[in-house]
């Protein structure tokens, strides 16, 4: 495996609108996004890009809320009513290769890739196989 670029942090809460205004007035964030839901998914997003300026180049906050019965996230809520930092997401330039390696070192894979809020290939990684991390892996934009 090959450590890539940072794509995202993304971030449980309760309203997406509430985490608006805290990113907004308390951290001073000055480019976030439309929210938008992703039904597959089961969450409505919202991306909070940090400064593009610097060594970081920028990556982004993703707010994620809850969408949905079957929502994978009502668990996390249940047991952190505030919200939180939920995964975190690297790109890689192969999905494929990727889940591959994954599971050669034995790490489990959470279902196959699928078209994650970037419009890219994703898949998860279980938390207790990475350090407590959930961990999501993203094919790189073409654009990127
Ligand atoms: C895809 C759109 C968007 C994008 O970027 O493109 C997103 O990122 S959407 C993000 C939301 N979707 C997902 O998270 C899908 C993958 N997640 C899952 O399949 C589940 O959340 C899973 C399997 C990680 C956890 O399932 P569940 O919430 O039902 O909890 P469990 O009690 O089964 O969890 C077992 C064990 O893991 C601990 N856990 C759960 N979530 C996390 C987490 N985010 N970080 C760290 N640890 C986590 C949980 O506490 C349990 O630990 P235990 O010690 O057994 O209590
Ligand atoms: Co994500």
């Amino acid at each position: 495996m090959k450590l890539g670029r940072l794509n995202h942090i993304g971030v449980v809460t309760p309203s997406i609108p509430d985490s608006i205004d805290h990113w907004r007035d308390v951290m001073g964030a000055t480019s976030i996004c439309e929210p938008f839901d992703l039904p597959a998914q089961g969450v409505k997003v919202c991306f909070v890009d940090t400064p593009a300026d610097g060594p970081t180049n920028g990556t982004q906050i993703e707010l994620i809320e809850p969408l949905g019965e079957d929502s994978p996230i009502h668990g996390f809520l249940a047991k952190n009513p505030l919200g939180g930092q939920h995964h975190i997401c690297f790109e890689v330039p192969d999905i494929h290769s990727a889940k591959s390696e994954f599971e050669a070192m034995g790490k489990r894979v959470l279902g196959e890739p699928r078209i994650g809020a970037h419009g890219t290939l994703i898949f998860f990684v279980h938390p207790k196989d990475m350090g407590g991390m959930l961990t999501e892996i993203m094919e790189t934009p073409k654009d990127h």
